[in-house]
């Protein structure tokens, strides 16, 4: 029982750029012998996956569209993996989306539409990867499902709004989604990270107060990396974590513990 996923091959999906905490994942999964299989949306970001996959010890990545909005995207992409590569012991969900002008200001000013597109791409689409992986039967072996969320689910944290109430749906989800597939053997974690400068943090109002506040009052005084949330992603794809599903763990160096 180690940390080694020789002879595995995990989905990573969400890598948008160098900063994604998708891709410290994939470094993390691919440094520990993993195949790695990328999945990205939106053709602007296929020449950033390619480039990045290209630096990985391993050449033998593939890199597959999926539009997790649309069923038939995620069936077909899926449909692919299980074709390409028959099985795959693990997949990272690092997908979230809200509109810009929603994560700013009051929660109040949520609209119908913004409230169902933020639950759609930020929650619903774990929902919808994970019954793919279970139609195509490609964790034969079992497995592991990691997705990203954010204390702003747990508690309130100014401006993240309706993308916090996505987040907490996305929690319960990874709940229920443990309790149906851990006959199995696929077990569903999630990953709290605390702020990190991702493009997607970008599009958040009061990012730059937040990471302040970390460094001020987190018990370990700083803010996290992409790097450490990728080994703790690493840790829960492989054996040493067989014992975990259903669990939310906080990678942000303890300031969930801080009133
Ligand atoms: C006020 C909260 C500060 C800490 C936020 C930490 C965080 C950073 C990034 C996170 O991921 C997203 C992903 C998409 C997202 O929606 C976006 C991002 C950019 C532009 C846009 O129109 N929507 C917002 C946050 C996330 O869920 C949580």
């Amino acid at each position: 029982m180690n940390l080694s996923l020789e002879g595995k091959t995990f989905v990573v999906m969400g890598v948008a750029n160098r900063r994604s905490i998708a891709w410290g994942i994939a470094q993390s999964l691919s440094n520990a012998g993993a195949r790695l299989v990328f999945t990205y949306a939106g053709e602007r970001l296929e020449k950033n996956v390619r480039e990045l996959a290209e630096g990985l010890e391993r050449s033998d990545s593939l890199i597959i569209p999926c539009d997790i909005t649309d069923d038939h995207e995620i069936d077909r992409a899926f449909r692919e993996i299980k074709e390409e590569v028959g099985t795959i012991h693990g997949l990272a969900h690092c997908i979230a989306f809200a509109k810009a002008e929603e994560l700013d200001g009051d929660y109040l000013n949520t609209t119908r539409e913004g409230f169902h597109l933020a639950h759609d791409i930020s929650a619903y689409s774990l929902t919808g990867v994970a019954k793919a992986v279970q139609a195509h039967e490609l964790m034969s072996e079992g497995g592991s499902i990691v997705t990203m969320t954010y204390l702003g689910g747990e508690r309130i944290v100014q401006n993240y709004n309706v993308m916090g109430v996505a987040k907490a749906s996305l929690d319960a989800s990874v709940r229920y989604l443990a309790n149906d597939l851990g006959k199995e053997e696929i077990r569903v974690n999630a990953i709290s990270a605390g702020p990190i400068r991702t493009l997607a943090a970008k599009g958040i109002g009061g990012f730059n107060e937040v990471l302040k506040e970390m460094e001020e009052r987190a018990p370990l005084r700083r803010t996290v990396t992409k790097e450490e949330v990728g080994d703790t992603a690493l840790f829960l794809m492989s054996d040493m974590a067989r014992g975990i599903t259903g669990e939310l763990i906080h990678v942000d160096g303890g300031y969930n513990k801080i009133g």
